[in-house]
């Protein structure tokens, strides 16, 4: 996989401002329960958008309609000008998609596969996008070179998920849709995926994923998306959240061999108080932000066991984009 891009929040923000998913209170109901309950949210082109919440939330059901696999009970969507509801082939051409796992195939050989794959893209190949993928490219961007003529039933579990996201990228996708990309990759195969997100994002490619691990959602993410009791609750980069949940930073030192503990919201002035008075005598300072983990928990439980109304929860987290 390609690696070597500045980490987003770095980064100037994404080019264009085109939308490339719209969502108007969006509800979901299966028989008598109700999952969805009216999300909002939008995404840019080239954005990186990762949609959090516990298990059940909703998450994968979200995609789903996005994807126009499952129909909505209610709300407005649009997804590359598209109600996904009423999406055809050429529409489906400009999305990619990689599921949470699947498992055909395994007869097939891994450049043979991606080619036949790769065939269907042909008719939707455009003066701008050149579709599908070149396959040994591809290989060589995800990392499949050497297993190149292997049967997919033979690749290891992170290279057969190295797999799932080529055939998710193989139409070269206008809009890429990533339902727990990592998991089962090891931290050097995680690392180059998240080498190949950012150079997708870079080429402009949006891309909406779920993930249940905070420090890739807060590597990778442009936004970050919290789905809980029904409701995207949070949307905004990773460190304004963090920032909304807790203004105050934990200032953590040592003197004489003991411990101190301090909550400020101006820690730097804290800090160089502390050394006036101090001076040498300080030692092991820490000065600690509340991080992504922090106020992803501390939202779920409240919101979970009903001490901050939702109504509340949507305010102190904004809802700029919804
Ligand atoms: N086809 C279905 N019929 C009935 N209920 C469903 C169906 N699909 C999902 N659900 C229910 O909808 C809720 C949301 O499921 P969903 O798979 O969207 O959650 P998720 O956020 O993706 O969860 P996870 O993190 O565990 O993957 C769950 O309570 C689930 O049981």
């Amino acid at each position: 996989m390609t690696t070597g891009h500045a980490s987003p929040g770095a980064d100037s923000p994404p080019p264009g401002g085109d939308t490339v998913i719209a969502v108007r209170d969006l509800r979901m109901r299966y028989r008598t329960q109700d999952v969805l309950k009216g999300v909002g949210f939008t995404a840019r082109r080239g954005e990186v958008l990762v949609l959090l919440g516990p298990n059940g939330a909703g998450k994968t059901t979200t995609i789903e309609i996005l994807e126009g696999f499952r129909m909505r009970s209610d709300g407005e969507v649009t997804v590359l000008g598209t109600d996904p509801a009423r999406g055809d082939e050429r529409w489906r051409a400009r999305l990619g998609v990689v599921l949470q796992s699947w498992r055909d195939h395994g007869k097939w050989r891994v450049r043979e596969l991606l080619a036949h794959l790769g065939s269907y893209y042909v008719p939707y190949s455009t003066g701008l996008i050149r579709r599908p993928w070149d396959v040994d490219e591809l290989l060589a961007a995800v990392g499949l070179t050497e297993q190149a003529d292997k049967r997919v039933g033979t690749l290891s579990g992170g290279q057969r998920r190295r797999f799932d996201v080529a055939v998710g990228i193989v139409g070269r996708p206008e809009l890429l849709f990533l339902d727990e990309p990592t998991a089962g990759l090891d931290p050097e195969a995680r690392n180059e995926f998240h080498g190949l997100v950012r150079g997708l994002a870079d080429e402009n490619t949006t891309v909406l994923m779920t993930t249940h691990d905070l420090a890739e959602a807060e590597r990778l993410a442009h936004r970050i998306l919290i789905l809980v009791g029904g409701r995207i609750v949070a949307d905004g980069p990773a460190e304004e959240l963090s920032r909304q949940a807790s203004a105050d930073a934990t200032v953590r030192w040592t003197r004489d061999g003991r411990r101190f503990e301090e909550s400020t919201a101006e820690p730097t002035r804290f800090v160089r108080r502390l050394f006036e008075e101090h001076g040498e005598a300080i030692g092991g300072l820490e000065v600690r932000r509340a991080s992504l983990e922090d106020t992803y928990l501390t939202m779920v439980r409240e919101l979970e066991t009903g001490s901050v109304p939702e109504e509340r929860a949507a305010r102190a987290f904004g809802e700029g984009s919804r």
